[in-house]
């Protein structure tokens, strides 16, 4: 292999072999720029395939561990005078050759390395490509080619349930959208079905059904919790396990919004007009891309948007058979960001995380491919890389201890705590505590042995502080968890 690719030093750059940060997004310039402050005497490389870079500015904490930033995007060049003591290389890593600490660069010329950082993101995973009419997002060029196409069509499918389907229904103006999703309400990835349900009556024009008292919502359960509405009218409840929200209808509530929602089903097949062989009697010619559901229904429209999911990108390092790959395509790393081989990290979309400790356990928090865990993994990644080069012990970020996501869905803001999912939880130990007002706020709060695990914040709040806290201390809330959503009980300052 080595004969293959032969090795250049290269010894413009330095006469000691580099760090070298492989990746222009957030986490590979995150982990640049950590890098460059720490107490480290080599000179960082920062390989990227774009000669425009993405780096986060203006964070901020909204609370003790939830940040959120601006994304900026400069180029290339500039980083050099942006980030101290950081070099850039416009290329593409073809090659590693890790027996040799070297990288290969557009397969023609190879530098050795002291460290390696892959932080190469991931590509859309889409269901079909641009000569089946069907588009995904995932860069600048992406979103404005979605666009375009979207201002000659009459009609889109939006097919997946996560973040960019449900950002993309939410804008799309003027062009009628349906909506293809495998599960039974929408936002799966991020919502649960109370908060779905939020969400759509925020978007429909028809009011849910016989559903509301005094503007909250009342569900039956058979534990006794709470549900409180603003203005501090409560009714005692019974237990809200975690199939609560089986009760709930949400059913065409978007009509009149030129939205229509498929659920439960997929796309089973995609034909073009030119085609000439229809897949039914009837084949409207009108449309170009006709798609077919698997629950038989064939949608007419102009333009498919796969909005579903990502695969890492870890071609070329995973032609190397030692380089450990999980089960989702991402490059496995351990606790200090170390992959299966020697002196090569990973950080971002491109890994995925093989720690112990689960949101079951006494850690809560876990891995989804979201910018604030690329930033911070890029930022530890470059920590654990100085301390490993100086022989130093390395703790892990406090950043670590529990999932926080940060953003906004139907023009709500939305908070993530620890497990928001109840995922993996023994359904009997599990309590929810929740508040809706209607167009105003939805939170729930997910206990577990009486103690809270995870929290759903959604509007202005201002609780997100005091579910930090109480997941990451642990009380023990039998004598609480009754007033914790009292909204005439000031529980911040009880906590303070
Ligand atoms: C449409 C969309 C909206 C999103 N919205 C949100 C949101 O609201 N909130 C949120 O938290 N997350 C959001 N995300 C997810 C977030 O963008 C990603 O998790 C994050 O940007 C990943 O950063 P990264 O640095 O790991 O990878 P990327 O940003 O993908 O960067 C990878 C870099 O590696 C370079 N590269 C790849 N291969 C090579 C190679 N072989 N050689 C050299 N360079 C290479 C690429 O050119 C690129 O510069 C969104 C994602 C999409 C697609
Ligand atoms: N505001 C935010 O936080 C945002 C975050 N993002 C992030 O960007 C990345 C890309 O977003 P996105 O593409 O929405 O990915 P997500 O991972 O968020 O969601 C993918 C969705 O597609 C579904 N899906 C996968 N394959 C198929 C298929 N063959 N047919 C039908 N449905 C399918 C998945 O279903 P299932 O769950 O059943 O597998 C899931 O609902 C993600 O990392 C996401 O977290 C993006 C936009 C906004």
């Amino acid at each position: 292999m080595a004969e293959a690719y032969p090795i250049i030093l290269q010894n413009k750059i330095t006469t000691h072999n580099p760090i070298i940060v492989v990746g222009g997004g957030i986490a590979g310039v995150s982990c640049a720029e950590s890098l460059s402050v720490q107490n480290i005497k080599l000179p960082i490389l920062l390989v990227s395939g774009s000669p425009v870079v993405k780096r986060a500015v203006n964070i901020r904490n909204e609370s003790g561990t939830v940040l959120n930033f601006d994304i900026e995007e400069l180029s290339l060049g500039s980083l050099t005078t942006e980030i101290n003591r950081v070099k850039v290389l416009y290329g593409i890593v073809t090659t590693l050759i890790a027996e040799h600490n070297a990288v290969t660069i557009n397969n023609n010329f190879s530098i050795r390395y002291s460290k390696l950082c892959i932080c190469t993101g991931a590509t859309p995973q889409l269901i079909g490509d641009e000569s089946t009419c069907v588009y995904g997002i995932r860069d600048t060029d992406s979103v404005e080619l979605v666009q375009a196409k979207l201002r000659d069509s009459r009609r889109v499918v939006i097919v997946g349930n996560g973040g960019i389907a449900l950002e993309l229904v939410y804008k799309i103006k003027g062009t009628e959208v349906v909506w293809v999703i495998r599960d039974n309400a929408i936002g799966s990835v991020f919502l649960d079905k109370g908060a779905a349900q939020f969400m759509l009556s925020e978007m429909g024009n028809k009011e849910t059904r016989n559903k509301d008292k005094k503007g909250f919502r009342y569900i039956q359960g058979s534990k006794g919790n709470l549900a409180y509405a603003p203005g501090g009218v409560h009714i005692r409840g019974s237990a809200l396990g975690p199939d609560w929200t089986d009760e709930l209808d949400i059913d065409d509530v978007l009509t009149g919004k030129n939205i229509r929602i498929e659920y439960n089903c997929e796309i089973k097949h995609i034909q073009l007009q030119e085609t000439n062989n229809s897949m039914v009697e009837g084949y409207n010619r009108e449309w170009p891309v006709h798609v077919l559901l698997t629950n038989s229904k064939i949608i007419e429209c102009d333009m498919v948007v796969s909005a579903t999911g990502v695969q890492p990108n870890v071609y070329p390092f995973s032609k190397d058979s030692h380089l450990k790959i999980s089960t989702d395509g991402g490059i496995i790393i351990d606790e200090e960001m170390r992959t299966s081989l020697p002196n090569v990290y990973a950080a971002g979309d491109a890994c995925t995380v093989n720690w112990t400790g689960s949101a079951i356990e006494d850690n809560f928090w876990f891995q989804m491919r979201l910018w604030t865990q690329a930033l911070q993994m890029g930022n530890y990644a470059g920590k654990c890389i100085a301390s490993h080069l100086n022989d130093e012990y390395i703790l892990q970020d406090f950043c670590f201890e529990l999932f926080t996501h940060s953003t906004k869905f139907f023009g709500h803001k939305v908070i993530l705590l620890g497990n928001f999912h109840a995922a993996g939880l023994d359904k009997i130990d599990v309590e929810f505590l929740l508040r809706y007002g209607k167009g105003d706020e939805y939170i729930k709060i997910v206990l577990f042995q009486e103690k809270m695990v995870g929290a759903v914040l959604i509007g202005e709040t201002g609780l997100e502080e005091m579910c930090e806290n109480l997941i990451l201390n642990q009380l023990n809330l039998t004598d609480l968890k009754d007033n914790i959503l009292n909204p005439d009980i000031d529980m911040e300052g009880y906590f303070d």
